[in-house]
């Protein structure tokens, strides 16, 4: 991500998810606040510009099929996440693998972008089909514990039935990125130091294993 200037800021959001869960649909509703039923499997990273709160905000999404091959989706989901400043991460309610799901993304994002130290990296976690209720699996409450747990923002919302609702992903995970982008170039004081210089003996520990 770059960011050129006080009023402009661009941003690389990634969705991920088990197949099904509606990442498609919750793109294609934040770009266009249209629900069309069907989406396709095509890999595509979106542009889109908007206005939030007097920025001139380009977002560039990547929406990726979920990939049955183990191996496949594990390389590319690296590249996905080096790439990426914020991450939503979709399930269904009524869905548990996919839920369980998350909680696997959740560790190897935080794996990969240590370096932000784990509470910093903007990820929003999103219940979606909201609308199938009466089909639930997985309780509000249980993501709503995961996301406290690990720090992320929790959203319940039905990209069937509504725009606001993911509107608010797409805000919120801004304004977290936002704020990420700001403490990193806050000089880090004694504490910082201190985490980063343990956090890179620990790893040159873990690297000669
Ligand atoms: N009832 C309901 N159906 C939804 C909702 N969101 C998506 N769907 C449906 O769920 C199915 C899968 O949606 P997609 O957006 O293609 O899901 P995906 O996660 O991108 O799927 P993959 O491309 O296979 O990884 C489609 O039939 C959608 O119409 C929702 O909020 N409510």
């Amino acid at each position: 991500m770059t960011g050129s200037g006080a009023l402009k800021m661009d941003a690389n959001i990634v969705v991920l998810g088990t197949d099904n869960v509606g990442k498609s649909a919750l793109i294609v509703r934040f770009l266009t606040r249209r629900f069309i039923g069907e989406y396709g499997d095509i890999e595509s990273i979106y542009s889109h510009n908007v206005i939030v709160d007097g920025r001139d905000i380009s977002f560039n999404i990547w929406d990726s099929p979920f990939s049955q091959d183990a191996s496949r989706e594990s390389s590319t989901q690296d590249k996905r996440i080096q790439w990426a400043d914020g991450f939503v991460l979709v399930y269904s309610i009524c869905d548990r693998v996919s839920f369980n799901n998350v909680a696997k993304q959740l560790q190897r994002i935080k794996g990969t972008k240590d370096y932000l130290g784990g509470d910093k990296v903007p990820i929003a976690i999103v219940g979606n089909k909201r609308d199938l209720h009466h089909r639930r699996t997985v309780p509000s409450e249980e993501g709503r514990m995961l996301a406290l747990a690990a720090g992320c923002q929790f959203y319940e919302v039905s990209a069937a039935e509504n725009y606001h609702g993911v509107l608010m992903v797409f805000h919120g995970l801004l304004e977290r990125v936002r704020e990420a982008r700001s403490s990193a170039k806050k000089p880090a004081g004694i504490k910082g130091i201190v985490k980063s210089v343990s956090a890179v003996f620990s790893r040159r520990r873990t690297d000669s294993v």
